[in-house]
């Protein structure tokens, strides 16, 4: 039985990963330490809470104490560090948070790693899951981020996760541990909190709210499918070689107004609407300060390497990540009001 820390796992990509390796990995003991804080919720595990190979624990990665304790007691086998502060707007507006939880939070888990698995920690597994933000941006063409770019990160955010990936290497360079990262692109779909493009405009959507585009929307990202994500990482996690970077996307560029077009055809459909309906709600807002203009991966290391491709076409992709927010309008409320703080109460407190 190996016991594998997976770090973030109530928020949206990190519950896609719990689920993948829970399900996936009956011999695994997966557990799932997540702060809950606005973006995390154990409403997000529900199909997997009972399973006999998972566990969770409520704490912050920023409080050394705890995780070394955690680390001492657990004595873990891996981890997969998902645990971040990820919204780039929520960074312009309070770049401290993202300093303490993405770099001192990162360096706590290092430490704690380090500490705990002494001679051993060479062969036991520490994998960070970053962003493609760390790389800066790209003009309107063809160029593409590789694991070769240079860092040249913009946000607070960004330049958070790339203090962050600086130190895992770091790690493996100074101590030999065994690190591996991996940069992805924008994710979408299931579980996704509705700050963010998608899952926002679906909702704003929903309610006849105005859908907010920062500039002109000609900032362009590459989609993937969440689970296609948590695929990914599942492959790397088992397969990559120690102190390697991958770098994850979809191969799907769109300008931000042009996917959200779509979604508002897609949504008229679903909602019966006459065509054009949901278009009318576009409003241009003032654009995001130092906002990246383009965002492009080039995920061919992975498909050679370790046979890694996307599964899903993005339309099919987004129709389904519509689907899913139509039928889970309790999930949706719940987390924009912040009820499902209630939820871990009854739960786990009173056990
Ligand atoms: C929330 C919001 C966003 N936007 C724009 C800004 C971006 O160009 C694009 C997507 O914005 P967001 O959904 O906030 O995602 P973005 O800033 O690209 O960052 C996401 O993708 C990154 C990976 O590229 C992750 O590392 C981040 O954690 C994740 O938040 O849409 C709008 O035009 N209006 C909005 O209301």
């Amino acid at each position: 039985m190996k016991k594998i820390l997976i770090t973030g796992g109530a928020g949206f990509i990190g519950s896609h990963v719990v689920r993948r390796f829970v399900n996936t990995y009956p011999n695994y003991q997966i557990v799932n330490l997540d702060k809950l804080t606005y973006a995390g919720n154990l409403e997000n595990l529900r199909d997997v809470e009972q399973s006999p190979n998972y566990k969770f624990v409520k704490g912050d990665i920023v409080d050394a104490e705890f995780i070394n304790n955690l680390f001492t007691n657990e004595n873990f086998d891996a981890v997969i560090h998902l645990a971040a502060e990820s919204h780039v707007d929520r960074s312009i507006a309070n770049p401290i948070e993202f300093v303490m939880t993405n770099v001192v939070g990162t360096v706590n888990l290092l430490n704690a790693a380090r500490n705990s698995w002494k001679g051993a920690y060479n062969t036991k597994r520490f994998y960070h899951v970053s962003t493609d933000e760390v790389y800066g941006t790209l003009g309107e063409g063809t160029e593409m981020f590789t694991e070769q770019t240079a860092y040249d990160p913009h946000s607070p955010y960004s330049a958070s996760k790339a203090s962050s990936d600086h130190f895992v290497r770091a790690y493996h360079d100074t101590y030999g541990m065994d690190c591996v990262i991996s940069n992805c692109s924008n994710n979408y779909g299931s579980f996704h909190f509705p700050e963010k493009l998608i899952p926002l405009s679906i909702n704003n959507i929903k309610n006849n709210k105005p859908i907010p585009i920062y500039g002109k929307g000609e900032n362009i990202r590459d989609w993937l499918w969440v689970e296609d994500h948590a695929r990914a990482i599942d492959v790397i996690f088992h397969k990559a070689k120690t102190g390697s970077t991958y770098n994850i996307g979809g191969h799907n560029e769109w300008t931000n107004i042009d996917l959200i077009r779509t979604l508002c055809k897609v949504m008229d459909k679903k909602l019966g609407r006459p065509e054009g309906t949901s278009a009318q709600l576009i409003t241009f807002v003032t654009d995001r300060a130092g906002h990246d203009l383009r965002y492009a991966i080039d995920a061919t290391k992975l498909k050679n390497d370790l046979g890694w491709e996307p599964s899903l076409q993005f339309e099919e992709g987004l129709e389904k990540t519509v689907d899913w927010y139509l039928a889970n309008e309790e999930w949706l409320n719940n987390v924009t009001s912040g009820n499902y703080q209630h939820y871990y109460e009854d739960q786990y407190q009173n056990r």
